[in-house]
């Protein structure tokens, strides 16, 4: 390969024959010479022979195809068919059988291991794809998402190659390889071999819960060849289709977890629950319809043409309209009410006009005046209010809220949605902001006036596919907005029910999210169980931690087996003197990417000042607004949600930062737990953590 780059280097210099046919040369010498320089490195990942057509051959397979002129040297991209044959435990197929899959490991053009996964002789399939697992698995933490293109698994190959017309919805516990699962169907589904036919990646929508994860997940795109997919949090997908630049609060969590008023806590939490009812939509959207009825009950529509000098006039009474209100109302969300509206009193116009005997002729200049009229109209009786006004204006006047809800959502849904914000004491911030309870109800409102979804050139387009990682932690009605924002069943979510901190405003069971997007009955939640990232000795402190809480939704995680150094309980010495130690431990030990989590972002700057003064320098990530590139950082639970770290140090592993009988918190604490590739350090303050505490088993 190396050889034919030169070669083709060579050539660009001197290309004989006339200008025009040495310039074509030039740019084909060129773009062959580009799609072999990626290869040069690792061209490939897996050998397979095999028999088919009375034929046996050996194929390549590889992070990218390349396809040799001559046919010598041809390597078949891991997304094609025959690829996945190399995945699965599969070894005939339709064309005809596997005699060998074998595993080479090519680092920087040096063939550092070999080994056969499949051999005719025998060789134990499952237990030789687990030694190549477990020696990658064993590799340092890179400070951005790897790709995982040479050792998926089988049971993450099937999710990956799921149809893409089709929702699908993993739970996985931590670490399971949900996001890197998710990045790779999309690679999977802009393959230009697939027969469903391929999407192209500028238009898909990847949610993920903070920006620093959205950064960090960003980075894995180049290498599996994917440009222009949006990553973004659902808030800031929300306010930028909402046109908002403001600050996002999330007043309920402040209020829940500030006050002990049980009672206020409770009224909070119903509150949110309701807000984020699937069935909102249909409140609002009954609420809206309502309001432009009334409004066109005392109006009437006239538009009048000139043809031939003749003057021709149709006009349509307040019933009439509000008919044909009623008619388009249920239609769907992307292009928006006031749109439809008018484009059905056009079509109806013209109709009318048609009868009254308008040639065909006079269509261009009886549509304008009828849309120009219609505009009119709508101007009048449809006063445009923002999404922003039109909700607060809602949650304000409980009259009009009760009537809309009523017959949509149970009494006691009407009665928590009817109680006044128990957080409204709570300042807000000066420069104005909008509530996350708010924003999926502004979307709706947004979604049935005007229409939402990708931005095109000619207006509003759904997605051609919308992957949501943290799946637990969206509403319901987010997940109804979503499936109308995206071509029909073509979404992907994954999530941990364990991990979900945000029960007052998200859902309680996957089934909820299902019911939003389900286009079959078989559409059911796909189980991961195998968790990827952690040691054995983690994910069995994790799992401890994690059965406090546990869903009988989710599967307890079973690890890879795979062991590293015992949990370290640090005890004595002041809390910066104990998380320096650990940092320094972790940097003897080799580990590069070194996590120090603590309970609260605006105690990170204060701690990372302590570990400088001791010779410890770590990058602060306070705020999502700050990108995590690898190295030692301290960072609050809720940020590091998705990342990972070779060595993950808890500061504040005790139930004064996260205590034991608040659910928010301790699963906090289980996300901060399971942040750790090799070791995890637990500093606490006084005692640790009772859910921390070794086990005595029987006693
Ligand atoms: N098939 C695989 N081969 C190699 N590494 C893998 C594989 N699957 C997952 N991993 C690794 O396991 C780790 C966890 O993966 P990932 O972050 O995608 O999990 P997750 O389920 O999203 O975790 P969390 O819920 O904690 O965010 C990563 O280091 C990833 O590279």
């Amino acid at each position: 390969m190396v050889r034919r780059i030169l070669e083709l280097e060579d050539g660009l210099a001197d290309v004989g024959a006339d200008e025009d046919t040495a310039f074509v040369q030039r740019l084909d010498n060129e773009a062959e010479a580009q799609q072999l320089s990626v290869h040069v490195d690792a061209p490939y990942f897996g050998a397979m022979v095999v028999r088919a057509g009375g034929k046996t051959s050996k194929l390549y397979l590889g992070r990218y195809p390349y396809y040799d002129k001559a046919g010598r040297y041809t390597v078949s991209d891991w997304r094609s068919p025959v690829g996945q044959l190399f995945y699965t435990q599969d070894t005939r197929w339709k064309k005809g059988e596997v005699h060998l899959k074998r595993q080479l490991d090519i680092k920087k053009r040096e063939l550092v291991r070999v080994t056969d996964l499949y051999a005719r002789e025998g060789v134990n399939e499952v237990s030789a794809r687990e030694d190549v697992l477990l020696q990658r698995l064993g590799e340092g933490a890179t400070g951005g998402m790897r790709d995982i293109v040479s050792t998926i698994q089988p049971e993450q190959d099937a999710l990956i190659r799921h149809p893409g017309h089709r929702p699908l919805v993993i739970q996985g516990p931590a670490g399971s390889g949900k996001t890197s699962l998710l990045f790779h169907r999309i690679a999977f589904l802009a393959f230009d071999g697939r027969q469903e036919g391929a999407l192209d990646p500028r238009n898909t929508l990847v949610l993920v819960p903070n920006r620093v994860l959205a950064g960090y997940a960003r980075r894995v795109l180049p290498d599996l060849r994917i440009e222009g997919v949006q990553v973004v949090t659902p808030e800031d997908w929300m306010a930028e289709q909402l046109r908002l630049n403001v600050e996002v609060t999330d007043k309920t969590l402040t209020l829940l977890l500030g006050t002990a008023e049980r009672e206020l806590k409770r009224r909070a939490w119903l509150r949110a629950k309701a807000l984020g009812d699937a069935r909102m939509l249909d409140v609002l959207r009954a609420g809206i319809v309502r309001r432009y009825r009334e409004s066109l009950g005392s109006e009437r529509f006239e538009s009048s043409v000139t043809v031939n000098f003749e003057e021709y006039t149709v006009g349509l009474d307040g019933p009439a309209l509000s008919e044909i209100l009623d008619d388009i109302a249920p239609r769907s969300l992307l292009s928006g009410l006031r749109e439809a509206f008018v484009r059905r009193l056009v079509e109806r116009g013209w109709q009318d006009l048609e009868a009254l005997g308008v040639s065909d002729g006079a269509y261009r200049a009886a549509k304008s005046q009828l849309e120009y009229d219609a505009a009119k109209l709508m101007g009048r009786a449809f006063r445009a209010a923002s999404p922003i006004t039109e909700v607060r204006r809602l949650l304000r006047e409980p009259g009009e809220l009760a009537a809309a809800a009523r017959g949509i959502l149970s009494e006691a849904r009407v009665k928590a949605l009817l109680t006044p914000d128990p957080a409204a004491y709570l300042p807000s911030a000066r420069t104005g902001s909008v509530d996350t309870l708010e924003l999926p109800l502004m979307l709706a409102v947004k979604a049935i006036t005007e229409g939402f979804g990708r931005k095109s050139a000619s207006g509003a387009r759904p997605y051609d596919h919308i992957l949501v990682d943290e799946g637990q932690d969206l509403s319901p009605l987010l997940y109804r907005l979503l499936s109308d924002a995206a071509q029909a069943g073509s979404i992907t979510v994954a999530g941990d029910i364990n991990q979900g901190i945000h029960g007052y405003r998200a859902i309680s069971f996957w089934t909820e999210a299902l019911e939003q997007l389900r286009t079959s009955p078989d559409d059911q939640v796909h189980h991961l169980q195998r968790t990827y990232r952690s040691t054995r000795q983690i994910v069995g402190l994790a799992s401890q931690v994690a059965r406090s809480f546990a869903r009988d939704e989710a599967l307890e995680a079973v690890a890879v087996p795979r062991d590293g150094q015992q949990v370290s309980v640090l005890i004595r010495g002041s809390g910066a003197d104990r998380a320096a130690a650990a940092v320094q431990d972790a940097l003897k030990s080799g580990f590069a990417n070194v996590g120090v989590i603590l309970r609260h972002g605006r105690h990170a700057e204060a701690l990372a000042r302590a570990l400088g003064e001791r010779d410890v320098h770590a990058q602060v990530i306070d705020t999502q607004h700050k990108v995590y590139g690898g190295g030692v950082v301290v960072m609050p639970a809720n940020l590091t949600k998705g990342l990972e770290f070779d060595a993950a140090i808890v500061v504040g592993a005790d139930e004064s930062s996260y205590p034991g009988d608040v659910e928010y918190e301790t699963r906090l604490l289980y996300v901060a737990v399971t942040r750790g590739m090799h070791a995890l350090w637990l500093i606490p303050d006084g005692e640790l953590h009772p859910l921390l505490r070794p086990q005595v088993v029987g006693a």
